[in-house]
């Protein structure tokens, strides 16, 4: 980053005007909204699958672009103005950027669970604006300070790290137990790393996509299965089976979404084993209720990340547990952020990050 002085920074922004429709506006430069807030200068920033949902359709469930909205949220930054408040941070820090902003006051909030805020203002989901900036401005208590052994291009791999640490911790793993995390995705990736971070023995990676599996075997897995198009009830026999747990496995992790790997995962799961939700696809499927049910499986759902997930991410990278770097597909520069989006869109990239307006590459 050329400077630390907002009035030398630009504030380009990657502007979503409708779907397909993008463009680079210059935004007016944020200001503090609070004496607790900083002002980050965005460095890198990775593209999730909801950045290209909402470039491709301008909608995601009932969550509808009405009108210009900036992409992004997967982000890291600099530091270059604090509020007289902040006690925590100084202009020059590095930190890693937790996207969503809960109201604090209400019962989800008061229990502990800021992700289930029903007024959370997160960003690039409308109608808020995202990352894709070059000024960001944030409460100072959702920037995550990373240590001298964290880059930011790390950082910006926090935010979906720390959906894998929610994901995990749903799932309660604890050391010595089978795992099968049901896509290869980024998500899946990085639950199947955080499951072997809490000591998990067995991580089976499933995914239709050969090469995803390839990775996947490099990075956390133990073993790779591809599934196939047969019964769900057979996939999962032959998951179990691999994994050396014919009666089946301590955990199941949908990162996936799709209706077929969330059938053959309740199949997979063992007497009193449990289930996350992490994936999000259709709304309503067909769901084998019945084996859940004389299962006794523990379902649970998992939704962004709440208390000390971002914490753990970041310590999980600064200490070598989970090596993010790996995912990094490629680094572009801000003007290339539509092509990258076209890039995330055909599927061969894990993760591609796009410089701030502000950072030279
Ligand atoms: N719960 C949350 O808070 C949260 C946060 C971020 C993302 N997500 C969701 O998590 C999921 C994963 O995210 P991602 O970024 O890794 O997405 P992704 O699309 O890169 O990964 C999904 C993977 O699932 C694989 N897949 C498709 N059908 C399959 C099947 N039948 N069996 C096994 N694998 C199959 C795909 O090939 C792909 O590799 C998405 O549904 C996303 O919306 C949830
Ligand atoms: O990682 C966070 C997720 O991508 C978001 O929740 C997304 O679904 C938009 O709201």
């Amino acid at each position: 980053m050329a400077s630390l002085n907002k009035e030398e920074l630009s504030n380009l922004s990657f502007v979503l005007k409708k779907p397909l429709e993008v463009a680079f506006e210059d935004r007016p430069k944020p200001s503090l909204a609070s004496p607790h807030d900083v002002l980050v200068a965005v460095n890198y920033t990775g593209i999730c699958g909801s950045d290209v949902h909402y470039w491709l359709h301008g909608a995601i469930g009932h969550f509808v672009v009405k009108d210009p909205m900036v992409l992004g949220h997967e982000s890291a930054g600099t530091v270059v103005q604090v509020g007289d408040a902040v006690k925590t941070l100084a202009v020059g820090d590095q930190v890693a950027l937790e996207p969503g902003y809960p109201c604090r006051r209400c019962a989800p909030c008061l229990a502990g669970k800021y992700n289930l805020c029903p007024e959370m203002a997160f960003a690039a989901t409308p109608p808020y604006d995202g990352t894709l900036t070059g000024l960001w401005s944030s409460p100072a208590d959702f920037c995550y300070k990373l240590p001298a052994a964290v880059s930011l291009q790390e950082g910006a791999l926090i935010e979906p790290l720390a959906v894998a640490v929610h994901i995990v911790r749903q799932a309660s793993v604890t050391p010595g137990q089978s795992v099968v995390v049901m896509g290869a995705g980024p998500v899946g990736l990085l639950c199947a790393a955080v499951a072997k971070a809490h000591g998990a023995s067995t991580i089976v990676s499933v995914d239709i996509v050969q090469s995803k599996l390839d990775f996947a075997a490099g990075f956390a897995a133990t073993h790779t299965y591809a599934s196939q198009r047969i019964p769900a009830a057979d996939n999962a026999k032959a998951i179990r089976e691999l994994a050396g747990f014919p009666d089946g496995v301590d955990v199941v992790i949908d990162a996936s979404g799709a209706e077929p790997s969330i059938q053959a995962a309740i199949h997979t799961v063992r007497m009193g084993g449990t289930y996350v939700q992490g994936g999000m696809g259709k709304p309503d499927i067909t769901f084998p209720i019945m084996t859940m049910c004389l299962k006794e499986v523990t379902v649970k759902g998992s939704f962004r990340y709440g208390p000390g997930d971002y914490r753990l991410a970041v310590e999980l990278v600064a200490t070598g547990k989970v090596d993010v770097k790996k995912l990094v597909t490629s680094v572009v520069s801000f003007d290339q952020a539509e092509e990258a989006f076209k890039k995330v869109k055909e599927g061969e990239a894990i993760k591609v990050l796009i410089a701030g307006p502000n950072e030279k590459i």
